[in-house]
């Protein structure tokens, strides 16, 4: 191929993949329904909702990891790389059925919800405090807690550290969005009305909990996103929990022991991140929160 031509075929190959990429953050921010992109492919192939493929329509939607993509396209019977405007007859009715169930009508602008959950000492609250330093723009939600502060925790900022009797009575209250005890020991929750505003107003909100918090957020808001963090190795979190020094020998090897049960949860999220450095695993968290604004909203494709 001439040069010339193959600069343009190059420009062309760019400008197209930016086209899909658009559509995807169109769907990611609720902007454009899934059902009326597959549509849009099937009046045109040749267009980016066309060249989409199924997989990249079906992450894009809030809410859906890649593992459950994974699963659902297996039901319906279409094979991983087939994009939305090679899709046979049989295969556009099932895609555009599954579509349809889950339709939800008038779109409005929304913010994400995103849990992080993962084994003791993985360094949940070390990148979940790089991204409340760091991306102010996304809410961390704050617990209450009947545990009491450890040196440094500030009320209001770390948790809110109630009493038992203050606990129950915020239950009473139905102020908890979901709320467990943790570790055998002490309660926490998290307070419905902050998560409610900020979603309301289109603000995306990390929530930092535990596995069951993780599962009844689940049930509570399906539409929530399950993030998983992980460690490089099961070696480097024995060294992390050791290394934190905050409990003793007996209590480590007690949160080690859950710590073994919770990673064979890890399947039960939509997405996992390893935690190998803090900065780069508080982006990948963040870019799923996808919030309007920032770089990596902007550039993720
Ligand atoms: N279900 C639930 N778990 C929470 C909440 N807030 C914190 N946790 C979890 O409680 C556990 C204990 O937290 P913490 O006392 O700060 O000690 P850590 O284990 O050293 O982080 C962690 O696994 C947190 O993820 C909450 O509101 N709900
Ligand atoms: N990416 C990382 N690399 C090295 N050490 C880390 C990393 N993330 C967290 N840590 C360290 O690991 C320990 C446990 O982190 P922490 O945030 O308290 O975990 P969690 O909230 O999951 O229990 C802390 O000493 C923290 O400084």
């Amino acid at each position: 191929m001439p040069e010339v031509d193959r600069v343009a075929a190059s420009r062309a190959a760019i400008a197209a993949r930016r086209a899909r990429a658009a559509v995807k953050e169109a769907v990611r921010r609720r902007e454009r329904r899934p059902l009326e992109i597959a549509e849009a492919a099937w009046a045109d192939p040749s267009t980016p909702e066309g060249s989409l493929r199924v997989r990249e329509l079906l992450t894009s939607i809030p809410g859906i990891g890649p593992s459950r993509v994974a699963r659902i396209m297996e039901e319906l019977g279409i094979a991983d790389a087939k994009r939305v405007g090679g899709l046979g007859a049989r295969q556009r009715v099932r895609l555009r059925d599954w579509l349809a169930a889950r339709d939800v009508g008038p779109l409005r602008a929304a913010g994400r919800l995103v849990v992080l959950a993962g084994p003791t000492a993985v360094g949940k609250g070390t990148v979940s405090a790089h991204i409340r330093d760091n991306y102010p723009e996304v809410l961390l939600s704050v617990s209450a807690t009947t545990r009491p502060p450890r040196p440094g925790e500030v009320d209001g900022r770390h948790y809110y550290f109630v009493s038992d009797e203050q606990f129950d009575a915020m239950i009473e209250g139905n102020d908890f969005l979901e709320y467990a005890t943790v570790h055998n020991a002490s309660r926490y929750g998290t307070p419905r009305p902050p998560i409610e505003a900020a979603l309301a107003e289109g603000r995306s909100v990390l929530l930092e909990i535990d596995l069951q918090g993780a599962r009844a957020v689940r049930e509570a808001m399906p539409d929530a996103l399950l993030v998983f963090l992980l460690p490089p190795s099961w070696e480097e979190l024995v060294r992390r929990l050791t290394g934190r020094g905050t409990e003793s020998a007996a209590e480590q090897a007690r949160r080690l022991e859950t710590a073994k049960v919770e990673l064979a949860a890890q399947h039960e999220f939509d997405v996992r991140v390893v935690n190998h450095d803090v900065g780069r695993a508080a982006r990948e968290v963040v870019e799923l929160l996808a919030v309007p604004g920032t770089d990596s909203a902007r550039t993720r494709t």
